[in-house]
C-alpha cells in the first residue's frame, strides 16, 4: 500500500544535502526526547501515542453519539476555537463535497462552527437560520473557559432550550473537554450532558485524534477508523525504529530547520486543491504555536493555488527571499472531467481538447515549483495518492511528530502557548471581568 511521500530534494539548490544528513543525531536525540518523556513539555505527548492506543469501545462509543446528532439534526453546531475546531473543519472540509450545504438529497447534517470568532452579525446569521432547523451542539473548550466558545455556547444553548425544552436539549449537547476543570465541565455535569474527555497530556493543536475532532468528523458522515488507521501507519513510519533517512517527519524537521537557519524565516504552506484550504489553518496553529517563542521560529502562511497565485504569486515569485514552500499535492482526483473539442475553438483552448482537468493543475503544479525554484524558493513536496480518510490521517499524524522533532531542534517548548495570554488578559480588562480590577485601572490609564 501506497504511503504520503515527502520530497525535499527541490530545496538542495538552497542548502546542501549534506547539511540536513548532519541533522541525524539531533533529529534522533529530539525524537527519543519525545519518546522517552525527557524533552522540553513532556507532560503533553499524549498524543505521540495516541493513534495505535484508541481502542474499540471508544470509538464505538464516539460512532454511537455521532449516530444520534446524525439521526436527529439537520445542523449541528461544532463550538470551539484554535485547536477545539481548526482540526475537524480540516478533514470535513478536505473531505465533503464542495457544494457540501446545496446538497438537496442529504445523508448527512450540515456541519457549521460558532465560537471560532465575536462576530455580532455572524453569530445572529447563524442563530436566525437555526430557527428553521433542527440543530444539535457538539461543545469544545479543553479549558472549559475560553471566552469565544463560551459566549456562543451561551447563545445557542438557551435558543435549544427554548425551542426544544431542556430535556430535550440536553440529549442534544454534546460537551468535549477537561475531566474535572472548567466552566464548560461544570455546565455539562449540572445538565446531564453526554462528555467526552480531552486527556490533561494533549494540548489542544495536538488534539484532532481525540474526540475534538472524531466526533465531529464522525457526524459529517467520515470514516474516523481509516482516519485512524492512517495515523497508526504514520505513527509507526515516523517512530524510533525508522531511520532518519526513511523517516519523513525527521527529514521535514530537518530541512525546515536547516532553511531555516540559511535565512528561510517564513514557510508557505501550498495546496494545488481547493479542499485543503483548512488543512492549511490547521497546520498553521500547529507549528505556530509550537516554535514561535523566545523570539524564533518559522513563521508559518498558507496559500491556495492556483487561485493565490492571481493575487500572492508575484510576491513569492519575486519578493523578499525569506521563503520557502512546502506543496501538498494530491497524486489521483477522485473524479474526472475531460475538456471537450470545440470546433469553433473561440476560447483557443482545442489543445486541451481531451485531457483531464487534473492534468492542466499538475502542469501548473510543476510549472509553479519550477518557477519558483528558479526564483529563489526551495520547494518542498509532500503527495498524497489520493484525498481520502486514510491519507488524512497519515498527514495530520505526520505533521504533529515532525512539529515535535523540529520543536526541539529549535530548542523551544513546542507545547505551551504562553504568548496567547497577553491579549486576554487585556480584553477582560477592558471588559471590566471581575478580578481584573487592577488590570482595569492600568489600561484605562494607557487609553
Ligand atoms: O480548547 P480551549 O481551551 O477552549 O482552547 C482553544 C484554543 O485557544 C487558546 O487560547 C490556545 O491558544 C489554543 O491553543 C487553543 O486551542
Amino acid at each position: 500500500m501506497e504511503n504520503i511521500k515527502l520530497s525535499i530534494d527541490k530545496a538542495f539548490g538552497f542548502v546542501s544535502e549534506q547539511a540536513v544528513a548532519g541533522y541525524k543525531a539531533q533529529v534522533d536525540d529530539a525524537n527519543a526526547a519525545l519518546h522517552n518523556g525527557t524533552g522540553k513539555g513532556s507532560d503533553f505527548l499524549g498524543w505521540l501515542n495516541l493513534p495505535s492506543s484508541i481502542d474499540e469501545a471508544h470509538l464505538q462509543d464516539l460512532e454511537a453519539t455521532a449516530k444520534i446528532l446524525r439521526n436527529n439534526c439537520e445542523v449541528v453546531v461544532v463550538i470551539g476555537i484554535g485547536g477545539s475546531y481548526l482540526g475537524a473543519k480540516a478533514v470535513i472540509d478536505a473531505l465533503s463535497n464542495s457544494f457540501d450545504w446545496l446538497l438537496t438529497e442529504r445523508k448527512s447534517p450540515v456541519v457549521v462552527y460558532a465560537g471560532q470568532n465575536i462576530g455580532e452579525d455572524y453569530l445572529y446569521e447563524l442563530q436566525e437560520l437555526l430557527k428553521t432547523k433542527k440543530f444539535g451542539i457538539i461543545s469544545i473548550s479543553k479549558s472549559g473557559t475560553t471566552t469565544e466558545p463560551a459566549l456562543a455556547f451561551r447563545l445557542l444553548k438557551t435558543q435549544l432550550e427554548e425551542e426544544q425544552g431542556k430535556a430535550a436539549a440536553q440529549k442534544l449537547i454534546i460537551a468535549i473537554t477537561d475531566k474535572s476543570r472548567g466552566a464548560l465541565r461544570t455546565a455539562a455535569t449540572q445538565e446531564g450532558y453526554k462528555t467526552f474527555v480531552i486527556e490533561d497530556n494533549v494540548g489542544g493543536r495536538f488534539s484532532v485524534l481525540t474526540p475534538v475532532g472524531l466526533l465531529p468528523i464522525a457526524v459529517a458522515g467520515f470514516d474516523i477508523r481509516k482516519l485512524i488507521s492512517g495515523a497508526v501507519t504514520m505513527e509507526a513510519k515516523c517512530g524510533l525504529e525508522t531511520p532518519f533517512e526513511q523517516n519523513p517527519a525527521a527529514q521535514y524537521a530537518a530541512v525546515r530547520n536547516e532553511l531555516y537557519k540559511n535565512g528561510k524565516t517564513t514557510e508557505i504552506l501550498v495546496n494545488f486543491h481547493p479542499k485543503l484550504h483548512y488543512i492549511g489553518e490547521w497546520w498553521k496553529q500547529l507549528y505556530g504555536e509550537s516554535e514561535g517563542k523566545e523570539n524564533k521560529g518559522i513563521f508559518p502562511a498558507a496559500v491556495d493555488f492556483t487561485t493565490d497565485l492571481h493575487s500572492m504569486g508575484q510576491w513569492i515569485q519575486e519578493g523578499e527571499r525569506t521563503i520557502f514552500e512546502t506543496v501538498i499535492s494530491v497524486k489521483e482526483s477522485n473524479y474526472t472531467k475531460v475538456f471537450p473539442h470545440s470546433e469553433e475553438n473561440l476560447d483557443g483552448l482545442n489543445f486541451l481538447a481531451g485531457k483531464r482537468v487534473d492534468e492542466v493543475n499538475k502542469m501548473a503544479e510543476l510549472g509553479t515549483m519550477i518557477a519558483h525554484v528558479d526564483g529563489g524558493v526551495p520547494n518542498l513536496k509532500i503527495e498524497l495518492p489520493v484525498l481520502n480518510e486514510y491519507y488524512l490521517g497519515e498527514l495530520l499524524y505526520f505533521f504533529e511528530k515532525a512539529c515535535g522533532i523540529s520543536g526541539y531542534i529549535l530548542g523551544v517548548n513546542p507545547f505551551d502557548q504562553p504568548g496567547v495570554e497577553a491579549y486576554k488578559k487585556n480584553m477582560f480588562a477592558l471588559l471590566e471581568k471581575p478580578g481584573f480590577e487592577a488590570e482595569t485601572k492600568a489600561i484605562k490609564a494607557r487609553i
